[in-house]
């Protein structure tokens, strides 16, 4: 008799994916910095709202880091709708396994246990279990990435995973080039996307 197969790995990151980062930068921005020009989400384009703001005039990068970099900023992050019910969904699957992987901010001091504690209060204590913490993505083993950065790059020139852009105000611009995937929301259809790379 053969082995069984091996349960479908399945990585989501953090930022863009399951915690509303942009919402609440430029929210808080707004908060901190009124007088001061921003950019709107529709004018969002490329990963770094740093380097964004940055481009806007020079003095608004160190500005919109210390709005990501302050106490409390991760922690108070809305999940992106329709996230955590996916994910209780799909931790729930039979034959699959969920991982959150996120990459801390160079700056980690808040971020790293802010991350964890969001995480605990949001999907419970038994996805603090499945927290990967890294910089380097490329290194880590599994069959999908749902992540909302459009190049992720690392040590590893072929990672195992299949990266699927998951749409976000700043790569929704981008035209893939085929065969690469998106998911537009979690409300698109997260479960066709499994069960098609199941069957590869
Ligand atoms: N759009 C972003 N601009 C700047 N920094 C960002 C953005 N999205 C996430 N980040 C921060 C927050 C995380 O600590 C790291 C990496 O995030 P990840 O979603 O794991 O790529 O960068
Ligand atoms: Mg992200």
């Amino acid at each position: 008799m053969g082995s069984a197969a091996a349960p479908l790995r399945v990585l989501l990151d953090m930022d863009g994916v399951l915690a509303d980062f942009e919402g609440a930068v430029l929210r808080e921005f707004r908060a901190r910095f009124p007088a001061e020009p921003r950019v709107e989400l529709e004018q969002r384009r490329g990963f770094s709202v740093r380097e964004q703001y940055g481009s806007l005039r020079e003095d608004l990068a160190a500005k919109v880091a210390s709005v990501y970099e302050s106490p409390g900023f991760f922690l108070s992050l809305d999940p992106i709708p329709g996230a955590l019910e996916a994910v209780q969904e799909m931790f729930h699957m039979q034959d699959t396994e969920v991982f959150i992987c996120t990459s801390p901010l160079r700056n980690y001091e808040h971020c790293v246990v802010e991350k964890y504690k969001w995480v605990e209060k949001h999907l419970g204590p038994e996805f603090v279990e499945r927290i990967i913490l890294t910089r380097d993505k490329t290194v880590v083993a599994a069959d999908l990435l749902f992540d909302d950065k459009d190049t992720i790059q690392g040590a590893e020139p072929k990672p195992s995973w299949e990266h699927i852009l998951f749409t976000c105000c700043h790569n929704r611009h981008l035209q893939l080039p085929a065969p690469r995937r998106r998911l537009r929301s979690w409300a698109d259809d997260w479960k066709g996307i499994l069960e098609s790379k199941r069957r590869q």
